[in-house]
């Protein structure tokens, strides 16, 4: 993908005006360290080769805007109503981030009235608009105790000049959209009927994902707590497996195009013999297939484990699953319905390993919701407090159509058409894969040859 410098900067409302009022927690006020400098700027690439490779003067040198809280900012936080909203599937720190906006806005820039939407997007619905929840720093105080979001989430596709109406009958001039790579698209759906209306409405997205397929963000909140989740599981069925004649573990993990989760879990639990992510395609027949390779490790060792991305071998389920295995359109937000590649593994294996006389205990796992609906651990606690402030002085000083996101362990400002330009995905030829693979032991194809697609974020 090349980028251009362009698409790097971060739209801005106007000129700042108003005295930050954060400064009367800073001793040193006007003079702080803690203020971003207008030309503190994260690199977009860290290697010296691709640095190299440019060899532009520092002021063409790709980069993002830092995040944190500016000297002068745009709006007057006597004025301000700020918006909250959280779409698409769950992700463990949700109500962190709804807490550390609504703290960071309460708190430090003492604004007044700030409005939950409920379910989602469709919170902002001519029909649903008026159910909003008034969030105060009492109100929640507890809520990041627990997984889920306060506000309800949902799916589905609402229109933009009616969502943009409620903004105006409620007075909103920040508006936190808190979701996926859908959600991000729906802030920029938003931003843009916003634009095109002249109206003065901070746009700013949080990304969230538990599938960590989200780009320019290091790695997305609640997704460290996901796969330590996952990574139970695993254990669990590894301990099955061990016990049980010629037993076979499936573990089938959420990950509809990327398999990070599949991969850090089976890396974190280190039992798996073989993982499979959406990436890299699979075949089943055949001596390097994945049927003989789980036949192999049930002769030799007894048992095997099997770490499945719910989105890997998607195009076996259409060749030869089931009816009831195959996948069928889209839900309500456009996102496809994947075929149940667990199913259809378990089928499969069962059949060759009792036709090979090995006739398997077959223990199978698919704990989806019950890996994403958890509470963020105490290292996605922190990460999703510091995501928040950032996405409040980001839009109190005035940047909008942009997320926030951590960019290489820095908080920075990612244009949301960023953030919406590509998905991330496992690099089958990078070294997360290549630790599964020193894990496992497992071949870099079952039975298929994979055209080798160098991925790499390019600049000019
Ligand atoms: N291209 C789009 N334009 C406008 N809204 C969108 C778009 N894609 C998704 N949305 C909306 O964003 C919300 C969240 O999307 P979804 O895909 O369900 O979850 P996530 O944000 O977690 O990816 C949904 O209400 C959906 O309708
Ligand atoms: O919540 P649903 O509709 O059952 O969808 C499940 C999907 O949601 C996810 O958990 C996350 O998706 P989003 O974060 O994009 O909403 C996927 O891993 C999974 O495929
Ligand atoms: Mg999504």
């Amino acid at each position: 993908m090349t980028l251009h410098l362009d698409d790097l900067s971060v739209r801005r409302l106007g000129e700042c005006r108003y005295d930050s009022p954060f400064s009367e927690m800073l001793s040193t006020k006007q003079t702080s360290p803690h203020y971003v400098a207008e030309g503190d700027r994260v690199l977009l690439e860290d290697t010296v080769s691709m640095l190299a490779e440019h060899s532009l003067p520092p002021g063409l040198v790709p980069s993002f805007e830092a995040a944190g809280p500016r000297r002068k900012i745009y709006f007057d936080p006597a004025r301000v109503t700020a918006g909250i909203v959280t779409c698409g599937g769950l992700c463990p720190g949700l109500n962190n981030v709804i807490r550390g906006l609504v703290q960071e806005l309460a708190v430090h820039y003492k604004v007044k009235r700030i409005l939950g939407f409920r379910n989602g997007l469709q919170g902002l619905t001519a029909e649903h608009r008026h159910d909003t929840v008034e969030l105060t720093p009492e109100r929640v105080r507890d809520i990041h105790t627990a997984g889920g979001t306060i506000l309800g989430s949902s799916r589905g596709g609402q229109d933009a000049d009616e969502m943009v109406d409620s903004l105006v009958l409620h007075g909103v001039d920040l508006m936190f959209v808190i979701g996926g790579d859908g959600g991000m698209r729906a802030a920029t759906f938003l931003s843009d009927t916003i634009r095109a209306r002249g109206l003065d409405i901070a746009v700013i997205g949080v990304p969230k994902t538990i599938d960590n397929d989200l780009p320019f963000t290091d790695q997305s909140f609640g997704f460290q707590s996901a796969f330590a989740r996952a990574t139970d599981f695993i254990e669990s069925v590894t301990v099955e497996a061990a016990a049980s004649p010629n037993g076979v573990g499936i573990v089938k993990l959420m990950g509809r195009h990327s398999g990070f989760i599949a991969a850090y879990a089976a890396l974190a639990a280190n039992a798996a013999d073989i993982v499979l992510i959406p990436e890299i395609p699979f075949a089943l027949e055949g001596e390097d297939g994945l049927l003989a390779h789980v036949e192999q490790h049930v002769r030799t060792k007894g048992y095997v484990v099997i770490v499945l991305a719910e989105g890997a071998g998607q195009d076996l389920v259409e060749q030869c699953g089931l009816p009831q295995q195959n996948g069928r359109g889209t839900d309500a937000s456009g996102n496809v319905k994947l075929g149940n590649i667990g199913e259809l593994l378990k089928d499969r294996i069962t059949a060759h390993l009792t036709a090979a006389g090995l006739t398997p205990t077959m223990r199978y796992i698919d704990p989806s919701y019950s890996v994403r609906s958890i509470a963020a651990n105490a290292y996605d606690s922190v990460y999703c407090l510091r995501l928040a402030h950032a996405a409040v002085h980001a839009a109190m000083a005035g940047r909008t159509e942009a997320a926030v996101a951590r960019w290489r362990r820095r908080f920075v400002h990612v244009p949301l058409s960023l953030m919406t330009s590509r998905r991330n995905q496992v690099d089958p030829d990078g070294d997360l894969w290549l630790s599964v693979l020193e894990t496992t032991c497992q071949p870099a194809e079952f039975g298929l040859v994979r055209e080798r697609v160098h991925v790499r974020t390019g600049f000019c």
